[in-house]
């Protein structure tokens, strides 16, 4: 399928879904029931029904403490629910371990990147290969094997740092990158297991400018090869810009569903932004310098 006619799948998958929470989804790859996480007295998370839909870009919102991180440290097996379940491409993932879930096809990057700072950037793609040898008896027994498998996974982390434009930086300390280059390490990292579903908290948070269009590039590109993304994110703009679909969550629940130009201008998502930041920017396109904006209408008319 070319890319023009993937864009038309996508775009006709979400067409006649409800603009509500919880709405069911044509092709639901992600489908969490009854999630509920309590830290003492305080429920962080309590969702009744969410369906992903496969192989399109949704966007987690919501104002700060609403729970997104939460949920997604349940879902991907960082931490353990007070009751829920949900499955992933039909199969329960409730209560496996992250390492479980990553196996499964579903890879998560961190708000605060885990790049490990005294580990050269390549070092750091090695770690993240789903057959660390470390993790392999047979591979760590027998060098031959070892040496083949090393060799590969070094190529394959190749093709992969170049395609994200950090393969000069191979050999340098991951600690010496910026903080937009970590977060593209971050992303780099999560391909090398090969995911079906790629979860991003925050991937904007402290990029700049030039680099948030490459990461939003990057984002979409995936999802044009057929991944399922699914991310958290602060920035209006960028959740406007790429996202099919966007679930809104307030106070631990999800309070609206819908494509991202409608669910900017639902009832229940203002009051949830404005009840905790009256100065938010819910991704105004009139406020946008009219640079980046022309920039972003000549990519979209591209698409
Ligand atoms: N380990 C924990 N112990 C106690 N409370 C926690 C813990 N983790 C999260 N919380 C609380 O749960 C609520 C939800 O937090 P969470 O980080 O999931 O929100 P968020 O929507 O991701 O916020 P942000 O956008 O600021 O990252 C907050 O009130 C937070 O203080």
């Amino acid at each position: 399928m070319s890319v023009d006619e993937t864009t038309t799948a996508r775009s006709t998958s979400l067409a006649d879904v409800a603009h509500e929470p919880g709405a069911a989804k044509p092709d639901p790859i992600l489908v969490a029931d009854h999630v509920v996480r309590r830290f003492g007295g305080m429920t962080a998370v309590d969702v009744d029904h969410l369906e992903v839909q496969e192989g399109v870009i949704t966007a987690l919102i919501g104002p700060n403490g609403a729970g997104k991180t939460t949920f997604f440290n349940l879902l991907t097996g960082f931490d353990t629910p007070n009751t829920g379940e949900w499955t992933f491409q039909g199969r329960s993932l409730s209560g496996k371990s992250g390492a479980a879930v990553a196996k499964a096809g579903v890879v998560r990057t961190f708000q605060l990147t885990k790049a490990l700072g005294r580990l050269t950037v390549l070092q750091n793609m090695l770690l993240a290969s789903r057959d660390n040898p470390g993790e392999n008896l047979w591979l760590s027994w027998l060098p031959f094997l070892w040496k083949k498998h090393e060799a590969d996974s070094t190529e394959k982390a190749m093709e992969i740092l170049a395609r994200f434009k950090l393969d000069t930086k191979a050999n340098d300390y991951a600690g010496s990158l910026s903080g937009g280059q970590r977060k593209l390490l971050e992303m780099a990292r999560a391909l090398m297991t090969d995911p079906t579903m790629i979860m991003l908290d925050e991937p904007m948070a402290g990029v700049n400018p030039a680099l948030v269009q490459s990461l939003l590039g990057h984002v979409q590109a995936l999802r044009d090869e057929g991944m399922t993304v699914l991310f958290v994110e602060h920035d209006m703009h960028a959740v406007r810009h790429i996202s099919d679909w966007v679930v809104v969550m307030a106070e631990g629940r999800i309070v609206a569903e819908g494509p991202p130009s409608s669910v900017m201008k639902d009832e229940a998502v203002v009051d949830a932004y404005l009840g905790a930041h009256h100065d938010t920017d819910l991704g105004d396109d009139s406020l946008l310098d009219p640079a980046v904006l022309a920039r972003y209408e000549a990519e979209e008319e591209e698409r």
